[in-house]
């Protein structure tokens, strides 16, 4: 693999297995030669930020690849494991089976409708910012630490590390 971007992912889950759906998901991912695993959050459970007020608990977790994908080239491949997972776009920040972000895509940033990098509401969200901190504590966003950010993110007090089924990510 030849110039190689070290890119952090987003996922997160609310309907169905969620968990299954985030460990399978996990090895969509990286189920190429192109896309490489270096590192895997702690899965949280998180309180959903946004959209209908019934919906349930979240799990969401962080990743950090390695890829020789361009940046949009990565998007679509997120995009085509979260359709693999029966994703739908109904409702703004409605319930989802799988959702994946693409928060950080090396020094790159861009700032368009179809792909905006850093991701442009990854800095004030726990259930984003809070696994990536515990995977990586010397991480940095907006020139800023994550582990920092965290205490600033208004729905910190929902996140709670998730004690179900163990699976383990080997790298
Ligand atoms: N950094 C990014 N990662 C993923 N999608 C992005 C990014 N920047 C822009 N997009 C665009 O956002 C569109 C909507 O994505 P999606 O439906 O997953 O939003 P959401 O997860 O519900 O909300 P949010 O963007 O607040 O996380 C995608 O079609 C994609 O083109
Ligand atoms: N807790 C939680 N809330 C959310 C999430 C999410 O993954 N977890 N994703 C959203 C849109 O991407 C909106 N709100």
């Amino acid at each position: 693999m030849t110039g190689r971007v070290r890119s952090v992912l987003a996922l997160g889950s609310n309907l169905g297995d969620s968990h299954s759906t985030l460990s399978l998901a996990v090895a969509d991912l990286v189920d190429s030669t192109r896309v490489r695993l270096r590192e895997v959050s702690p899965v949280v459970r998180s309180i959903p930020v946004g959209g209908p007020a019934d919906q349930p608990e979240y799990l969401n977790m962080v990743i950090e690849v390695e890829t020789d994908l361009g940046p949009y080239e990565l998007l679509a491949h997120c995009q085509s494991v979260e359709e693999k997972h029966h994703r739908t776009r109904d409702v703004r920040w409605g319930p989802r089976t799988l959702d994946v972000d693409i928060i950080t895509f090396g020094d790159f940033s861009s700032d368009d409708e179809r792909l905006t990098i850093p991701h442009p509401r990854a800095a004030e969200r726990a259930f984003v910012l809070q696994p990536w901190a515990w995977m990586d504590s010397t991480a940095l966003l907006h020139g800023r630490l994550v582990a920092e950010l965290v205490s600033g993110a208004p729905d910190r007090t929902g996140i709670q590390p998730y004690e179900g089924a163990d699976t383990q990510w080997v790298p």
